[in-house]
């Protein structure tokens, strides 16, 4: 709903992190170094630190057959599926259904030794994004994640360190139809997925457990999070 007090900031956020996530890790000038690499996905950082702790930006790119960019977003922004793919998540609650396609979340992630235990508060929408490019090709999907405060969870008020993150899932989906005419099946759909993220931390915690932690869990979730999303729709009418 754009009468929300949160509505300004949710569609400058929005519009922001979809163009970054738009541009090749080539063109957002140097500084992006390949980390990890598994069949089609690709996982880059860069190294930056804020105040002395890592916030080291990270763009992930995939591409992943049988699944569309809506379905990919339904999985992610939905809560009822979190517990199956977000294996470093302790609790997670909606604080406040702004409107079907933004929700207010609390989520605690299991402690990571030796650095305390995080929590987070964020904003989540999801939105359709005309396809620029191919006008008569599928949308663009898109769910953004952005830290926000809320009255019934203040910062640090707890045991948990609280973190502060921007993430941006933005999925496009191609067709290519059979040449006999037949149906589209899911044989003739990819999704092209691009997922950015930047965490900082909170609280100190040492570079090197944050930089392994992001490097064992990132390709981890983006892994088991898009195979969770192939079994989930396999035997299920696609969702453009
Ligand atoms: C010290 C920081 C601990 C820590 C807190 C939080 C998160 C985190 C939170 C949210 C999201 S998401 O993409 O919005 C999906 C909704 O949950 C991804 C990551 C990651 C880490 C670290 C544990 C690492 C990690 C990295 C990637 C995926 C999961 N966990």
């Amino acid at each position: 709903a754009n009468s929300h007090r949160l509505w300004p900031e949710i569609d400058r956020v929005v519009k922001q992190e979809v163009s970054m996530a738009s541009l090749g890790v080539g063109e957002c000038g140097s500084g992006w170094q390949l980390f990890a690499e598994d069949g089609e996905m690709r996982m880059f950082r860069r190294e930056e630190e804020m105040d002395g702790m890592v916030v080291d930006p990270l763009k992930a790119v995939h591409v992943v057959k049988g699944i569309t960019g809506h379905e990919v977003c339904h999985y992610f922004f939905n809560p009822q599926y979190r517990y199956d793919w977000e294996t470093t998540l302790e609790h997670m609650i909606v604080l406040e259904t702004v409107s079907e396609d933004t929700l207010i979340f609390h989520q605690t992630h299991k402690r990571i030794w030796p650095a305390s235990q995080r929590d987070v508060v964020f904003w989540s929408h999801t939105r359709r994004l005309p396809n620029d490019q191919d006008r008569d090709g599928p949308d663009i999907w898109t769910v953004v994640n952005n830290s926000t405060e809320h009255p019934d969870h203040p910062a640090n008020a707890g045991k948990c360190v609280r973190i502060f993150l921007t993430v941006c899932l933005l999925c496009q989906t191609r067709v290519d139809p059979p040449k006999d005419g037949a149906p589209v099946s899911r044989d003739d759909i990819t999704c092209k997925i691009t997922y950015c993220s930047v965490v900082n931390p909170g609280g100190w915690a040492p570079a090197s457990v944050l930089r392994a932690v992001y490097k064992r869990e990132y390709p981890k979730f983006l892994k088991r999070f898009t195979a969770y999303v192939k079994n989930q729709t396999k035997d299920k009418p696609i969702m453009y």
